[in-house]
Order: structure tokens, then sequence, then C-alpha cells
């Protein structure tokens, strides 16, 4: 045995933050070909995991499922932390670095309903539970005639307000279903044409000290080319476009050969106006795509809607 000390992973605590964390844990030891045993996963509770009552928009927005992970890396407790891509943050704090993505689930969102089998058939009224600005705006956008309140909750909590009658219906990631074993609760699968993701949805990254070039090696032999190009195209149209933590954005990368398709997406939270954009190009290029259609799309937004 090398005298390399242990790697130590931070994770928040929920189910889905732990499957995902198993899972870099897991794909981390084979790569090194180390014991899983000398990978400690090491649970933390976030501010987004205590605050319930409001739309984490509304708490002081993004960063709340990272912030105490951050730290902890920063002083040195923690190696590595394992994050949906999509709650983190537009911006690492100074010294973090994504090392790298696991290889992205079903970027897909779902309809879960007991009165209907579609968005398209709730009955006129019914309210639709969730935290999402993204959600609730597609929904109001594709029908005017619902309402929105909020369901906030891990996936497991969510399922039961629902059951309990809280909202008529809700919308939850795929992704975080199928990590969980839950995805028969999917009453059905949205297109992405139908309900365009956050961008990040269904990947996983892997954050860490920048300096660490131990651990960026170790996580960089894990990581998935294809999503890391199309999260670095998601996450540079965000980074151009991220005015307001309140305002709906989508985007979804999707890669085939070589090549890259984008669909991004700023609405009103109401659901009145959206504004679409649609780009291409060649992989390697990611950055520059999203952040040309960043700016293209900014550019052709009406007034105040960054700010919504
Ligand atoms: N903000 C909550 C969150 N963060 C990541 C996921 C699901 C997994 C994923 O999108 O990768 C979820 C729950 C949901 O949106 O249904």
């Amino acid at each position: 045995m090398p005298a390399t000390p242990p790697i130590v992973i931070g994770t928040r605590g929920s189910p889905l933050a732990m499957a995902q964390a198993k899972e870099a844990q897991a794909r981390l030891a084979a790569a090194l070909g180390w014991d899983i045993a000398r990978l400690t996963l090491r649970p933390f509770t976030t501010t987004g995991d205590v605050i319930q009552d409001r739309a984490l928009a509304e708490a002081g927005g993004k960063g709340l499922f990272t912030k105490e992970l951050d730290a902890a890396l920063l002083d040195g407790r923690i190696d590595l932390a394992v994050h949906s891509a999509k709650d983190l943050p537009t911006f690492l704090p100074e010294g973090l670095v994504i090392a790298g993505y696991l290889p992205r689930e079903d970027v897909r969102d779902v309809f879960i309903s007991p009165l209907a089998g579609s968005l398209a058939t709730l009955p006129a009224g019914t309210v639709v539970g969730t935290a999402s600005p993204r959600r609730q705006a597609q929904v109001l956008r594709a029908r005017p005639d619902l309402k929105v309140a909020l369901l906030r909750g891990n996936v497991g909590t969510r399922l039961q307000k629902l059951e309990r009658g809280e909202a008529g219906a809700t919308l939850l990631a795929l992704a975080g279903l199928k990590r969980l074993g839950m995805e028969s609760h999917a009453t059905r699968i949205f297109s992405t044409d139908e309900m365009l993701p956050a961008v990040g949805q269904g990947a996983i990254a892997v954050t860490t000290r920048a300096e660490d070039a131990r651990l960026r090696e170790a996580v960089g032999r894990i990581s998935h080319a294809e999503t890391e190009a199309s999260l670095t195209l998601e996450r540079a149209f965000l980074a151009v476009l991220d005015g307001s933590c309140r305002t709906p954005i989508a985007g979804h990368a999707r890669i085939s050969g070589e090549t890259v398709r984008f669909r991004g997406l700023v609405l009103r939270p109401d659901g009145t106006d959206a504004v679409e954009i649609a780009s291409e190009g060649q992989a390697r290029d990611a950055a520059e795509i999203g952040m040309r259609a960043g700016h293209d799309i900014k550019a052709r937004l009406p007034g105040g809607m960054l700010q919504a």
C-alpha cells in the first residue's frame, strides 16, 4: 500500500446526494485502483437543506447547496465535493475548480400527478407545486390557466407532499428519480422541446482545490468528455446571462460525434414572454458557442427580463 492519505469526499446528506457521492466514490476507487474504504464519504447539511419555507432565489440565491462544502474544501476538512451540476453556482469561489463530471444521466424533466396523464390534460386551475422558477415559467407558458405554488424538500419529501394533496402535480428531474430507483413515480416524461432542462441537469460535478494537482488529475481520469463539453457550453451560456438568479433560464447542449447542438431559453416567471436560441457547432468550441449564445439571446431580450 502506498503511503498516500485517504481522500475525503464531501456531499450533502440527502438520499440523492449520497447516491451521487457513492457513484463518484466507486468510479474514483476503480480509476485509482484503491480499496473503496480509502475514499471516505462525509455528509454535510447545507443552508439549502435547512431553508424549506421559501424559494431559494428569495433566500439569497446561488450557492446555498454548496457553500458549506466549499468552505470545507478550502480549509482542508474535505478533499473533493460531489454536487448536482444544476445546483452549482455560476461562478465558484476563488481557489476551487470543477475537476470533472460523471457521465450525464437523462436530462429530461418528468410530470407527476394523480389527477391527469400529462400537463396538457390537467384540469384548469390545478395547483402545480415546484420551487423552480424555470419549471414554473414553462408550465405557465404552456398552461396559463394553471396555478403554481412553492413545493420544496428533497425528492422523497416532495412526492409525499404530492400524495398528501399539497399540490395537484409536480415536476422533477428524471435523473434524480433514476438514481434513487424511483422512476416509476413518473406519470409522463417531458420531451426537451416541451420542458427545456436546467443548465447542468442530470450531471454530477466533482469540485476540488485549484492548487491540488494530484486530485485534479485523479478526477480528470474519471471525467466524461461528452458531459464535460456539454456542461462547458451550458455553463458558459449561464455565465453570460446570470444577471439575476430569479430569472428563469433553461439550456441544454447535446453532443453527437464532433457536433454540439444547443437550445437556450429565457422566460418571464409568469410565462408571458420567452426568448429562445438554437445554435450548433464543433464540440471543441463549446465554451465559445455557449458564450455567443448567451450574448445573442441577451441582445434579443425585452427590457427588464433579466431582473424580473
Ligand atoms: N435542486 C434540486 C435538485 N438538484 C438536482 C436534482 C436532480 C438531479 C439532477 O438534475 O441532476 C434536483 C431535484 C430535481 O430537480 O428534481
